[in-house]
């Protein structure tokens, strides 16, 4: 498991972009046959990107989390962005096609994943947050997840909301976690910007080609700072940071947040024109 320290309200200010990265960006996450897990001390997040091929991977814990196993006192959140796959929790298997989500409840001790087809092999994105109470573990096919369109063609961000770890549909602790689609030729998420003190989140950009880029948006609005994202790496937003980005292409990408309180739309909204 990598650590990540994140930099402060003050100091992100002097930072380039290479310690930009140390402190909010995470390690490449899907290697195939291989669980990357990044460990940052915004909200205590884990990140982990799971790509298993020809065997099983577990989800394993680890010194720092002192802890007999990974969800001991913890959630998880998935959402599988690659071929079809399973999971297995305590002996319930669950099938996760391409953009189902699974929610994995505190006190769930074995889990394990798979991949159909080693060639084109499930690609599992997952988040945890402490938990502090038992819920139960729910899967959410993509047609389940709460849709939002927003944007326009004209403003560049016409995109999908897919909510699928929220208060209505699953009963979690803090974890809130879903994705946002980009259609084709728009290229602007979170546009207009926010903020959410009460929550931080995490952004993971995927299903665009390897050589393109997010320009993820970062820092006060004040004070913003851009930096440049491959597919596949998660960035880390503290609580006084905006999180916004415009792609070279359109794209895909996960969010999830943790924090106070599980209100989606409890943002403090800014406009285009306030940010510096
Ligand atoms: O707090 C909510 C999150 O920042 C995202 O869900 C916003 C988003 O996906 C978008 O507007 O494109
Ligand atoms: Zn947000």
């Amino acid at each position: 498991m990598d650590f990540m320290f994140s930099a402060d309200i003050r100091s992100y200010k002097d930072m380039r972009n290479g310690e930009l990265r140390e402190a909010f960006v995470t390690q490449q996450l899907f290697v195939d046959g291989e669980i990357k897990l990044t460990y940052t001390d915004v909200d205590r997040g884990v990140i982990a990107g799971i790509t298993p091929t020809t065997q099983a991977i577990d989800l394993p814990t680890h010194k720092e989390l002192a802890a007999d196993y990974f969800c001991q006192r913890r959630e998880a959140g998935v959402i599988n962005i690659g071929g079809n796959g399973t999971i297995t929790v305590d002996g319930e298997t669950y099938a996760m096609a391409n953009k189902d989500s699974l929610y994995i409840a505190k006190e769930s001790k074995e889990v394990q994943f798979t991949s159909e087809d080693p060639a084109n092999p499930a690609k599992f994105y997952l988040v945890s947050y402490p938990a502090h109470r038992v819920t139960k573990t729910v899967h959410v096919p993509k047609s389940d997840a709460k849709r939002i369109e927003l944007g326009a063609q004209e403003t560049s961000n016409e995109r999908t909301i897919f909510q699928s770890i929220r208060p209505g549909i699953v009963d979690s602790c803090q974890l809130v976690m879903g994705m946002t689609e980009l259609k084709p030729g728009s290229v602007w998420n979170t546009k207009p910007p926010h903020t959410h003190f009460r929550r931080t989140e995490i952004y993971m950009y995927f299903d665009l080609p390897e050589e393109e880029r997010v320009f993820h948006l970062m820092g006060e609005p004040s004070e913003v700072r851009p930096l440049p994202l491959e597919p596949g790496v998660a960035i880390a937003s503290p609580s006084w940071s905006i999180h916004s980005g415009v792609g070279t292409t359109n794209y895909t990408f996960v969010w999830a947040m943790g924090g106070e309180n599980q209100e989606f739309d409890d943002m403090d909204h800014i406009t285009v024109a306030d940010l510096k």
